[in-house]
């Protein structure tokens, strides 16, 4: 096992006049063990920074660390890291066992440690009965086990994940996400895992990396991340729906923005905000009761059990005063 040090990382694609960065100078320490989640929205350069830690893309600037070794100019093979992709890329013609030995048999291990590694890894994920079967004869949901089972058995010091859930459905997602969470308080592999996918990054991570245009807008665990967001942008990103930004409620300061979480808003018989309902959605447990705050629109999070303000109506509501959260409406960073 390893730390990973992201030391002043750049990447730019292209030269000259065509030239493209996409990361800024990126600063993380990730420590030994630990499990760090990448998020961010579709080309924020997430799967470039874990593809340059994996050593399948040049860095232009920076240095990585695994462990006490600089990696920059290591190929793949020599970083010591096993990486499971969104595809699954396993080879088709192989069964369950090979495509899990492949690596080892690579690598010229005896074919001893070879059963014993992939019967230990198909005991862990659970794989065991199948690993006669062909890539074809199993469901997505065991494909990406066996590639998760092709990752653990190399014994790498770094997992490197990308996407690896986003070809399952809702239900086998919830589940893997479960079996990836067990799998790392078994093995404790360090490991990075990127994804756009909030939910999955809020339950998966000890602490993520929540990027935004080629830059790290917070390092941080899912309780500081959702509690104290450094940004706007950050705070619009975690949390569904997003929190409630305004710049005009009563009682912001000019050059300031308001920020409350929709769950954050309690429902009184007077004063506070007066608001008018647009639209009201029942979500079973919850309602989203949808409103206006003079020009500004804004969300409310009510348990289902209380009664809900109707379409077309006004009411009032308090903000709890210490969930409120203030930006500057300039830089967009969280006013400490
Ligand atoms: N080979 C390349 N040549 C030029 N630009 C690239 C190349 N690969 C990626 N980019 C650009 O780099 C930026 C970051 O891409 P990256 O794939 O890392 O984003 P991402 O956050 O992983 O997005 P997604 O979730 O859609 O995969 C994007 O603007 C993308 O267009």
């Amino acid at each position: 096992m390893a730390s990973i040090t992201l030391s002043h990382i750049l990447k730019t694609y292209g030269t000259g006049a065509k030239a493209n960065t996409v990361i800024h100078d990126l600063n993380a320490s990730i420590a030994d063990g630990e499990f760090v989640v990448i998020v961010g929205p579709s080309g924020c350069g997430k799967s470039t920074l874990l593809r340059m830690v994996a050593g399948l893309e040049d860095i232009s600037g920076g240095t990585i660390s695994i462990g006490e070794r600089v990696v920059n100019d290591l190929e793949p093979a020599e970083r010591d890291i096993a990486m499971v992709f969104q595809n699954y890329a396993l080879y088709p013609h192989m069964s369950v066992f090979d495509n899990m030995a492949y690596g080892l048999k690579i690598a010229k291990r005896p074919a001893e440690e070879i059963k014993a590694r992939v019967d230990k890894a198909a005991g862990i994920l659970e794989l065991s009965h199948l690993l006669q079967r062909k890539p074809r004869e199993l469901s997505g949901g065991q494909r990406q086990r066996v590639a998760m089972g092709r990752a653990i058995v190399r014994q790498p010091q770094v997992f490197l994940f990308d996407e690896p859930l986003s070809n399952l459905d809702a239900k086998l997602r919830a589940q893997t996400r479960l079996e990836i969470q067990k799998l790392h308080r078994e093995l404790g592999i360090t490991s990075l895992f990127v994804t756009h996918d909030q939910v999955e990054a809020m339950t998966l991570a000890q602490r993520m990396i929540v990027m935004n245009g080629g830059h790290m807008e917070q390092f941080g665990t899912p309780e500081e991340v959702y509690n104290r967001p450094a940004s706007t942008f950050v705070a619009s990103f975690i949390g569904s729906p997003p929190m409630n930004l305004l710049q005009r409620a009563p009682g912001t300061p000019d050059g300031q923005i308001l920020g409350i979480r929709p769950e954050h808003l309690d429902i009184t018989p007077s004063g506070g905000w007066t608001l008018s309902v647009d639209t009201v959605e029942l979500l079973g447990a919850e309602r989203l009761v949808h409103a206006r705050l003079g020009d500004e629109t804004l969300t409310l999070r009510l348990d289902e059990s209380l009664p809900a303000p109707q379409p077309g109506t006004t009411f009032h509501a308090t903000p709890r005063a210490d969930r409120v959260h203030w930006f500057d409406a300039h830089t967009q960073k969280r006013i400490a």
